[in-house]
C-alpha cells in the first residue's frame, strides 16, 4: 500500500473544492512531540514553494538561537483534510507532513523525519524496496471533569474484547475508527483490552515513512475524539498501577517488489535467512533501541513481569512473553513483532533504529539465540542465563547508557539527535530522581 502523491495544482484545486480555509504544518521534535504551524490558504503558494520559515531555536533538540531559521518543505503525499475540524465560518483544516531543512536548503540533520528516510536509504542500498510496518497502539481513556481538566477515573471496568455496557469506550473507538476512515487509514480492528479504560485501535501496515507519519496521526486523532465525547486518552506507557500497561507492538517486514523477503516455504519456520538475521541485529542492538522505543520514566514501570509487557531480550514463535513474536500468518503477512515498544516512542527515530539494527543483523550474518518456547516470567534466572536470555534495561539511565555506548544505533539517528535526546533524557531523569514518591515514604518513613 502506498499513499498517493499529490501534486501542488492538485492540492490547491482540493483546498478550492473542500473549501480549506487553513492548513497545518507539521513536524516532529526529537523527543516525539508533534509540533505545527496553521496558515491560511492565502499562503498556500508560500507552503507548497518551501518558503514557510519556522525559528528552530524554540524546538526541543534543534538547534541553537543564533542559528535558528529553517524552512519546511512539505511531503505532498501527506496533505489530509481533518474532517473534525471547521472555523467559525465552515471552512475545513487540512495538514500536510513536512521535512525540516536549514537556512543553506540543506537536510536538517536534527529532524526525526531525515533520519527515517536515511535508513530508508540504506535498506534500499542492500536491495530492499520496502520497509513495512503495522503498529498497534493502546491507550486508556480517563473521564473530564466539568471544567473539561482529566480527572484520575478510568471510563469503564471492562476487559479483553468486553461488550458493552462493560465497555464504554464502544461509542468513541467507533467515532476514532470513522474518523480515520475518511482521512484513508484501514483500520483492521477496534477493541477493549486487557485492562480497565484500555483499549487498542489496529490500522494496517505501511512503508515505514508513512506508517510513523500515520502513528502521529492517529494519536491527534484518538485525543481530539476522545475529548469530543467527554474522555481524556492518554498514551502514557503506565497510568495506573498494579494492571497492565499501554504498548504499541510494532510489526516490521522488508520486501522486494512485491515479495516479502522474510519469507521461505522452505524452512521450518517459513522463515528466511534474512528474516533470521535481522532478527539476529535486533537483539544484538534491543538494549540501545529500548531507549528510543521507551524514552520515559514511565515507560519502565510497563516493563515489569506479569502484565504482558516483554522484560527479557528474547524471542518466539509460540508465546507471547518475550520481547519478538514471530506471529503465525506467513506469506505477505510474515513477520516479526517487537513488542517492547510503548506510544511514547518518537515513530521516527525508533524506526530508524529498528531498521539499521535488522539491516546490521543482514550485513554480518548476526545469528539470534534459540527461540525460547516457554513463558520466559515463569523461569528462573539459572534457567534464563542458560538460555542466554538476557535483560531488557531496567530504567531510562539505564536504556540511555546503553544508546550512548552502541555506535550503530547512533549511527542510524545521527550524532545531532543522539547527543539532544541523551542529554535531554538525563535531565529527565535526574528530574524523577529528585521526586521523593508515596511508595518511598510508604516503605521507609516510619521504619527508619
Ligand atoms: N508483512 C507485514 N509487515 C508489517 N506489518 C504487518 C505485515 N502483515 C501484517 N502486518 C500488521 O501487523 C499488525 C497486526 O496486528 P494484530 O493486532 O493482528 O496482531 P497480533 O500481534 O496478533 O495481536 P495481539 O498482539 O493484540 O494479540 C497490523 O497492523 C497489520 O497490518
Ligand atoms: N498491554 C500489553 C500488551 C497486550 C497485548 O498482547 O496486546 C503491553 O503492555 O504490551
Ligand atoms: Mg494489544
Ligand atoms: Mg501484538
Amino acid at each position: 500500500m502506498a499513499r498517493k502523491s499529490f501534486t501542488k495544482e492538485e492540492i490547491k484545486q482540493l483546498v478550492e473544492d473542500e473549501n480549506v480555509e487553513f492548513i497545518r504544518v507539521t513536524f516532529t521534535d526529537v523527543l516525539g512531540a508533534i509540533k505545527n504551524v496553521e496558515v491560511p490558504t492565502s499562503q498556500l503558494d508560500k507552503v507548497l514553494a518551501n518558503d514557510l520559515m519556522f525559528d528552530g531555536s524554540s524546538i526541543e533538540g534543534f538547534v541553537r538561537i543564533n542559528e535558528s531559521d529553517m524552512y519546511l518543505y512539505p511531503d505532498l503525499s501527506t496533505f489530509m483534510i481533518f474532517p473534525w475540524a471547521t472555523d467559525s465560518h465552515g471552512g475545513k483544516v487540512a495538514r500536510l507532513v513536512a521535512d525540516i531543512y536549514t537556512a543553506d536548503r540543506e537536510p536538517f540533520a536534527g529532524d526525526p523525519r531525515h533520519a527515517l528516510r536515511e535508513a530508508l536509504a540504506s535498506a534500499r542500498k542492500a536491495g530492499f524496496t520496502a520497509f513495512n510496518v503495522g503498529t498497534e497502539p493502546e491507550f486508556f481513556l480517563f473521564k473530564l471533569d466539568e471544567l473539561g481538566n482529566p480527572t484520575t477515573e478510568l471510563n469503564d471496568q471492562g476487559g479483553y474484547f468486553d461488550l458493552a455496557p462493560l465497555d464504554r469506550g464502544e461509542n468513541v473507538r467507533r467515532e476514532i475508527v470513522l474518523t480515520l476512515e475518511k482521512m484513508g487509514f484501514e483500520i483492521e480492528a477496534a477493541h477493549h483490552e486487557v485492562a480497565e479504560g484500555q483499549h487498542e485501535v489496529d490500522f494496517k501496515y505501511a512503508s515505514a515513512l508513512e506508517a510513523a507519519d500515520n502513528i502521529q496521526t492517529f494519536k491527534l486523532v484518538v485525543k481530539t475524539i476522545a475529548r469530543k465525547n467527554g474522555y481524556y486518552a492518554t498514551f502514557m506507557p503506565k497510568p495506573v498501577a498494579g494492571i497492565n500497561g499501554s504498548g504499541m507492538h510494532t510489526n516490521m517486514s522488508l520486501f522486494r517488489d512485491s515479495e516479502n523477503s522474510f519469507e521461505d516455504v522452505s524452512d521450518e519456520m517459513g522463515l528466511s535467512k534474512t528474516a533470521y538475521n535481522f532478527l539476529g541485529g535486533l537483539l544484538a542492538h534491543a538494549t540501545a533501541i529500548t531507549a528510543l522505543a521507551n524514552p520515559t520514566v514511565n515507560s519502565y514501570k510497563r516493563l515489569t513481569p506479569g502484565f504482558e509487557a516483554p522484560v527479557y531480550v528474547a524471542w518466539s514463535a509460540s508465546n507471547r512473553s518475550p520481547m519478538v513474536r514471530v506471529p503465525a500468518s506467513r506469506g505477505k503477512s510474515t513477520r516479526l513483532e517487537l513488542r517492547s515498544v510503548d506510544p511514547t516512542a518518537n515513530p521516527y527515530t525508533t524506526l530508524a533504529a529498528i531498521l539499521v539494527a535488522g539491516l546490521d543483523g543482514i550485513k554480518n550474518e548476526l545469528e539470534p539465540l534459540a527461540s525460547v518456547d516457554k513463558n520466559i516470567y515463569l523461569m528462573d534466572e539459572t534457567e534464563r542465563v542458560k538460555a542466554g536470555i538476557t535483560d531488557l534495561p531496567d530504567t531510562l539511565l539505564a536504556a540511555v547508557r546503553e544508546l550512548s555506548a552502541d555506535q550503530t544505533v547512533i549511527s542510524a539517528i545521527g550524532t545531532h539527535i543522539a547527543d539532544k535526546f541523551i542529554e535531554a533524557k538525563k535531565i529527565e531523569y535526574t528530574s524523577y530522581r529528585q521526586y521523593v514518591s508515596e511508595w518511598e515514604t510508604d516503605a521507609y518513613f516510619e521504619n527508619y
